[in-house]
């Protein structure tokens, strides 16, 4: 019955984007997502903090869990030194065929690796399949009770370093009242809230950033 959304994102992109320019479709989609369909990617407004944490750490090596249609995959390997890798994880594999589409469109797909499935089986893989010893700078933007198990999966699979970053989607809407209360509870986080607004509307929302301390 028609296009999917992730597809109807898509086609603004190549409608709209410029490719090979990471701007214009970051541009594109939330133009599409504010005036035409809501769509849940971290967003303009959620965004400038996620760069302006992204630019602070400048990271080698970088995980994302949640890449949906590519869209905060986009907005953080614009920003990558040259030489430095993103690993996406993407469970639905329709939306990783859509978000592989726009980092190509984008003129980004060398800086960033999509692995297909659930992080709770891909993250022990992580290491060998890569060569990673650790991640600089992790983005959690997936399932909201997956945000526990699995920062403690990075910290028991020695993918986190003395001072790296995490840095957590929706910790106020949808919510991730468990994840707050382990990284605010726990001393091996430096943690801090950043106050801002659900992707396109007005309701609270905001990113959680905690550095590990070893
Ligand atoms: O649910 C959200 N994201 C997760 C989507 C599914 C992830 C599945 N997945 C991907 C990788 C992966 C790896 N392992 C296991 C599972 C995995 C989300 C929701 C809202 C939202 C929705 C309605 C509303 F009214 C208000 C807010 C806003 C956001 O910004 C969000 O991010
Ligand atoms: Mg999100």
């Amino acid at each position: 019955t028609g296009l999917s959304r992730p597809q109807r994102i898509l086609k603004a992109v190549q409608k709209n984007a410029k490719k090979g320019d990471p701007q214009s479709v970051i541009a594109a989609i939330d133009h599409y997502c504010r005036h035409k369909e809501w769509a849940m990617n971290v967003g303009d407004d959620k965004g400038l903090i996620l760069d302006s944490v992204v630019m602070e750490v400048n990271p080698s090596s970088a995980l994302e869990l949640g890449t949906y249609c590519g869209y905060s995959t986009v907005r953080i390997a614009r920003l990558l030194p040259a030489g430095s890798t993103l690993i996406t994880v993407e469970f639905n594999p329709h939306c990783a065929v859509i978000a592989r589409q726009i980092i190509a469109y984008a003129g980004l797909q060398d800086k960033v690796k999509l692995m297909e499935g659930p992080s709770g089986d891909l993250i022990p893989k992580i290491k060998e399949q890569f060569g990673i010893t650790s991640f600089d700078f992790v983005f959690l933007d997936h399932w909201k009770d997956r945000y526990v198990p699995d920062t403690k999966l990075l910290e028991e699979c020695g993918l986190l370093r003395k001072g790296s970053v995490l840095l957590a989607d929706n910790v106020i809407c949808p919510g991730a009242p468990e994840y707050l209360e382990y990284v605010r509870n726990n001393p091996r986080y430096e943690t801090r809230y950043f106050p801002s607004n659900l992707e396109y509307t007005k309701v609270e929302d905001g990113l959680e950033k905690s550095v590990f301390l070893g």
